[in-house]
């Protein structure tokens, strides 16, 4: 039988990495099924003028599901996610991105993401299906 490739962590990821130049450099914190992270995207993130792209606002909605799964003690790949665009999301403006995630299977986790603007408004949301492919050694 083929053996499953593990998943590694080189500080890269296009959302999370600290060390990817060109990545949105997100910080998230997670504990118990929950992540947090709070920033603002500029104009290199744009799709019409001034309107944050829906494609970064889907992957840090990702991201944030996947942080949640992180807290519950698994590395996961995203399966499925649901988006829905709520309000655009301007250039320039603070979000808070938070996520909720519980596992329902053995390999599945579900999670729901969220990211509102400083007056609590949602911009976006996200329902995604995260399977686990492996459990996160303690060190
Ligand atoms: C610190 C750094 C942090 C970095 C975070 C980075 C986060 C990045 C998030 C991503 O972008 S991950 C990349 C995007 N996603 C992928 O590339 C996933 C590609 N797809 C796959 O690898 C496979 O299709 C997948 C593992 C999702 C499912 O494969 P299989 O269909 O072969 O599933 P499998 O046979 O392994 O079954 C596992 C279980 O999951 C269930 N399952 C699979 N897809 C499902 C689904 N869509 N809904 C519900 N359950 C599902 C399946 O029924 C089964 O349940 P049981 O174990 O109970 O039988």
């Amino acid at each position: 039988m083929e053996k499953e490739e593990t998943l590694r962590i080189d500080n890269y990821c296009f959302v999370c990495g600290k060390e990817n130049p060109k990545g949105l450099k997100a910080k998230f914190i997670s504990s118990n099924g929950k992540a947090k992270a709070e920033m603002i995207l500029y104009k290199e993130y744009q799709g019409y003028s001034g309107i944050i792209h829906g494609g970064i606002i889907a992957a840090l909605l990702d991201e944030a599901c996947a942080y949640a799964g992180i807290s519950l003690g698994y590395y996961t790949v995203t399966a499925e996610i649901k988006i829905r665009y709520r309000k655009t999301l301007k250039v320039g403006e603070k979000i808070i991105i938070e996520a909720f995630a519980e596992q329902i299977k053995s390999k599945l986790i579900q999670a729901k993401a969220q990211i509102k603007d400083s007056k609590d408004t949602i911009i976006a949301e996200a329902e995604g299906k995260l399977i686990i492919k492996e459990k996160i050694e303690k060190s």
